[in-house]
């Protein structure tokens, strides 16, 4: 990987930086995030969304809650990850309830394996994938934890949109204005996000027509 070294010392300053924040900060960025998003998705033009699938958040992320109850109460469904740290892969499980969730990998909440119900990718794939990042910069680049696990995920996506003919996901990148930074170094299998929300709104990356 020819950025490894960079990436490094760009995730240490990127986590400091967002852990720097005060959580009631953090906290009314992101419930101002997750309304920019909920109004992105209300005016958007297209059939009407489906469903999403969202990260559960752990340390400083930005907080998911409000999206996703949105989402409840609106009847779209919500699609959560949980990580597979012997492939790196995830699995998706439909999440209707907080009480489904246990603590899983790395400390963050996942879906209860036994008792929540399994989402089959080839038979639906989500309308939206939000995810998370430690920073992200102008034209779509995300830099995430280093385990690779969403750009693995983008490839999957990517074979089962092919095979099954389905339209791929939105990808979109949700983090507090913060988190720009000029340039994240990007290697080849690293996957672009199509905009990011933060509490100032929806910036476009490279997919001007979102
Ligand atoms: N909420 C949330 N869920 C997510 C992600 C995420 O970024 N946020 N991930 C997005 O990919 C995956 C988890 N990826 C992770 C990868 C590494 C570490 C981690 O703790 N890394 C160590 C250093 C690792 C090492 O080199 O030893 C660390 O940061 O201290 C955590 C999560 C899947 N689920
Ligand atoms: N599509 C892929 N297939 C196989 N390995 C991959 C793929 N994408 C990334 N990797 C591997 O995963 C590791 C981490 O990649 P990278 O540093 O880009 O992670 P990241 O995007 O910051 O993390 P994440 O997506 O988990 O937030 C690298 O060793 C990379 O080679």
């Amino acid at each position: 990987m020819k950025h490894a070294e960079e990436k490094k010392s760009a995730r240490l300053l990127a986590a400091k930086r967002r852990d720097s924040f005060p959580e009631q900060q953090r906290l009314a960025w992101s419930d101002t995030a997750c309304q920019q998003a909920v109004d992105w998705m209300l005016q958007r033009e297209g059939p009407m969304i489906g469903s999403i699938m969202i990260y559960i958040p752990f340390r400083s992320e930005l907080d998911t809650t409000l999206l996703i109850e949105w989402c409840w109460r609106t009847g779209i469904k919500v699609i959560v990850p949980r990580c597979v740290k012997e492939s790196r892969a995830m699995e998706l499980y439909l999440l209707q309830a907080w009480d489904e969730l246990v603590p899983g990998a790395y400390g963050i909440k996942e879906p209860d394996p036994v008792t929540v119900k399994r989402w089959d990718l080839a038979e639906q794939l989500p309308d939206i994938v939000f995810v998370p990042g430690l920073a992200f910069d102008a034209s779509g680049g995300r830099l995430g934890y280093g385990g690779g696990y969403y750009d693995r995920f983008h490839d999957l996506l990517k074979e089962t949109a092919a095979e099954q003919g389905q339209r791929f996901p939105l990808w979109i990148g949700l983090g507090y204005e913060a988190q720009w930074i000029d340039h994240v170094p990007m290697d080849e299998h690293d996957a672009a996000v199509d905009a990011v929300i933060t509490e100032q709104g929806v910036t476009r990356g490279r997919a001007a027509w979102i």
